[in-house]
């Protein structure tokens, strides 16, 4: 794959682009599956990165992210706005509308977003919106301006994505378990894998899912909560271990309520990129049997994304 130049924009300090020729998966992945959390950044000379962004990626592609879906065995893709495009869905939407189906988005909208612009969403694709809680990647959005947004979009049948730190869902709990939709949460929450497995923080994380039945889980990006690896580089099969145990005990007892995806092109990555080749085959260490992997891949995210489907 060739990465472009980034137009007019100067990528962030440091930025890592994504593993170039990632490795043929050992895991075949089940024939339907959905790569149910990825992004395109720009290209920023089309769809330009929003002036209010914490970070300037490398130009990614819609037809970067198509050949990767191609290339991994996923015959689907779920879109989800990165804040870097702010409340600016064109680059996603274009995704979606390019891809002749095979897309669905989750957007960022504010609470001045019209009807109209919401029903055009809604008819590109966008099954969702995204409310960002990670401080280093957005300013603070009052809550009752989120409520007020979740309350419309619940009506066009579209769910919550939410991205938080472990550390903040105390704080954030009341609000969470008042959004009136299905909730998905990024990452399982970034839970600190280097913290006791049944201690209280990813416990209260399990008693978040456990007591809400509306609450979903994303358990992917091993690459962003792993401390002790190994990394997914140089043909390692069993990489990221100590995340393991995390995002199976979460696939063990929601096995209806969990969605998996590459994070393609791994924004913010500091330290190294991943073979997104070897992340797929991360898969059946989480979701060990045929069932697991299924409900996982295929039926969990068809039913949320695509329902007329079903
Ligand atoms: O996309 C992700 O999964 C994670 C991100 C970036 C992000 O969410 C965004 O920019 O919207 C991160 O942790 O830096």
């Amino acid at each position: 794959m060739n990465k472009p130049t980034t137009g007019d924009f100067t990528k962030t300090a440091g930025w890592l682009d994504w593993y170039d020729g990632p490795t043929q998966p050992r895991f075949q992945l089940p024939a339907g599956s959905v790569d149910a959390h990825c992004h395109v950044f720009g290209p920023g000379a089309e769809f330009p990165y929003a002036p209010e962004r914490k970070y300037t990626p490398c130009d990614a592609s819609k037809q970067q992210l198509f050949a990767l879906r191609d290339h991994l065995g996923f015959a689907r893709n779920v879109i989800v706005q990165a804040t870097c495009h702010g409340a600016d869905n064109r680059a996603m939407v274009d995704a979606c509308l390019a891809s002749g189906g095979r897309a669905r988005g989750v957007a960022t909208v504010k609470r001045s977003v019209t009807d109209e612009e919401l029903q055009a969403l809604h008819a590109a694709g966008v099954r969702g919106v995204r409310f960002n809680f990670v401080k280093r990647l957005v300013d603070f959005t009052p809550k009752d301006e989120l409520m007020e947004i979740a309350a419309r979009i619940g009506k066009l049948g579209w769910h919550v994505v939410i991205y938080f730190e472990a550390v903040d869902l105390p704080e954030l709990w009341d609000f969470f378990t008042a959004l009136p939709t299905t909730v998905v949460v990024d990452h399982m929450g970034r839970p600190d894998v280097s913290k006791h497995i049944d201690g209280p923080e990813f416990e209260l994380f399990l008693k978040f899912m456990r007591e809400h039945p509306n609450v979903w889980s994303k358990v992917s990006c091993p690459e962003r909560l792993s401390v002790s690896g190994p990394k997914a580089l140089n043909g390692e099969q069993a990489a990221y271990r100590d995340v393991v145990p995390f995002a199976r005990r979460v696939v063990e007892l929601f096995p209806d309520r969990v969605l998996w995806g590459t994070d393609w092109p791994h924004p913010n990555l500091k330290d190294h990129m991943p073979d997104d080749g070897l992340l797929v085959d991360f898969i059946p260490h989480i979701a060990p049997t045929a069932e697991l992997q299924h409900k996982l891949l295929v039926a969990n995210p068809m039913r949320l994304y695509w329902p007329e489907e079903n």
